[in-house]
Formats: C-alpha cells, structure tokens, sequence
C-alpha cells in the first residue's frame, strides 16, 4: 500500500530530515511511527501526503510512484488519505457540519450527499448532537474529533496521524486511539505519529522508530 524505497530527504541549509529510509505498510495494516522530537516523523508522513517531495529515492501508494504523477493527479491522491494533526486549525465562523463538509465541498460533491456523509462521519466520532455548534465552544477532544471527521468524510483508504493526542490528556486520547482502531477494523490503513511511548508499547501494532532520519527499528509489538 505504502512503500519507501531508499528514500532521503534534505532540506535547504538543514540537512537531511530522512536518509535511506525503506520500508512497507501492507494494505490495511496500523503502525505507530515513534522517535526523538526532530527524528523525521512528520517529514515521513508528508512525503506520502506530497506536501514534501523526496531527495532522492521512490515512493509508492497503491503501487504508483509519487514521482510520476501527473499534477493533475495530485489532489485526488491528496483525497485519499486523510490528515489528522494535533491542531486542527477549525472554522471558528463555521459550524461543525460545515468545518466537516469543507474537503467534500471543495471536491464539487453535491449538497445532498455532503449532509448524509458529514452526519455519519460526525455519528462515528460521537459529535452528531454538536453539529450546529461553533468549534470555540468545543472542548480541546471534540474539537479534535472535529478534525478527525473532517480527515474522514471523504472515506480516504488511508489515514496519517501527526501527534493526534498531544495536547489531550489521557482519557481522551484513549477516546482517539479508540477511534482509529474502529477505522483499522473496517480496513483503513493507518500510519500514526507519536511521543506516547507507553501507549504505544501497551497496543500490539507495529511500530516503526525512527533515529536522527534512520529506520532504527521496525517490530510488531516491543
Ligand atoms: N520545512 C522545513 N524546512 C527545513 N527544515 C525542516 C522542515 N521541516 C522539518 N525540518 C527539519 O527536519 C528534521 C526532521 O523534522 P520533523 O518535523 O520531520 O521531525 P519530527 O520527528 O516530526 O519531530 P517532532 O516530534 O518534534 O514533531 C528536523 O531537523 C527539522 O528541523
């Protein structure tokens, strides 16, 4: 599904964020991403999510080389893959629907379908009462809730988690993993990015450590 082939990424006057990284997440698959604050996490998930391009070296979604696609292939790849970050950046003039409609409108799907995809998605992450609500008046764990149904409205068969947890204390972000373990049940491929060493050595997923831009391990559950 995703696979890294001897990947490095620079960035000017910084140096290399990521140096020979190969790796492969099967279809469908959950891991964890774990490293060191500057370890190359976020760079990772942004090279698949073509908001960076590699250095040097290939990588694959679906068996396509990010490389070779076409510009005008960018955003629908873009729509497959949800994004999940620990600040949201909501609407705070718009409502929750309307924060959770934004990627569906911007797609050009019409009026109807948008009301019937953002209630299941705001029903799945347990926010459909809240819907007309304006996201300041939202706890931190609904708001990003808020974010992790707009991330979902549009079905992506993959979802990329960028410290998803981090300003949420532990009873909500257990709420959040929760979550992404319902979206692995119905066979989304996750990739999610964390400082939560304790909670990540508790789930049995794979987790993929990073070091200074190496993969210094990969393991089923350690
Ligand atoms: N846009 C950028 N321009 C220049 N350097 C960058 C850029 N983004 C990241 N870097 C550098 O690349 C390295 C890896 O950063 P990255 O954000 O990928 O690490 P991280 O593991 O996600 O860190 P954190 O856990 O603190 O979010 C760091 O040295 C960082 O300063």
């Amino acid at each position: 599904m995703i696979r890294f082939e001897h990947v490095n990424k620079r960035y000017p006057q910084r140096g290399e964020a990521l140096k020979d990284l190969s790796l492969e997440l099967a279809a469908g698959e959950m891991a964890f991403l774990t490293g060191h604050s500057g370890a190359g996490k976020s760079t990772l998930l942004k090279l698949i999510g073509l908001i960076e391009r590699p250095s040097r070296g290939r990588i694959l979604v679906d068996g396509r080389s990010l490389g070779d696609l076409p510009r005008r292939r960018i955003p629908y790849h873009r729509r497959g893959i949800g994004m999940i970050f620990q600040d949201h950046r909501l609407l705070n003039d718009r409502t929750v629907s309307e924060n959770v409609a934004l990627p569906l409108v911007v797609a050009g799907m019409a009026r109807r379908e948008v009301g019937r995809r953002v209630r299941a998605a705001l029903d799945q992450v347990g926010l459909l009462a809240l819907e007309r609500a304006q996201p300041i008046a939202l706890s931190a764990g609904e708001q990003q809730r808020v974010g992790i149904a707009r991330a979902v409205v549009a079905r992506p068969p993959i979802i990329l988690a960028d410290e998803p947890t981090g300003n949420l204390d532990p009873d909500l972000s257990s709420e959040i993993y929760a979550l992404f373990e319902r979206f692995h049940e119905v066979g989304v491929t996750l990739l999610i990015a964390t400082h939560d060493q304790e909670r990540v050595s508790r789930m049995a997923y794979r987790i993929l450590r990073l070091h200074q831009g190496r993969l210094v391990a990969d393991s089923g559950n350690w």
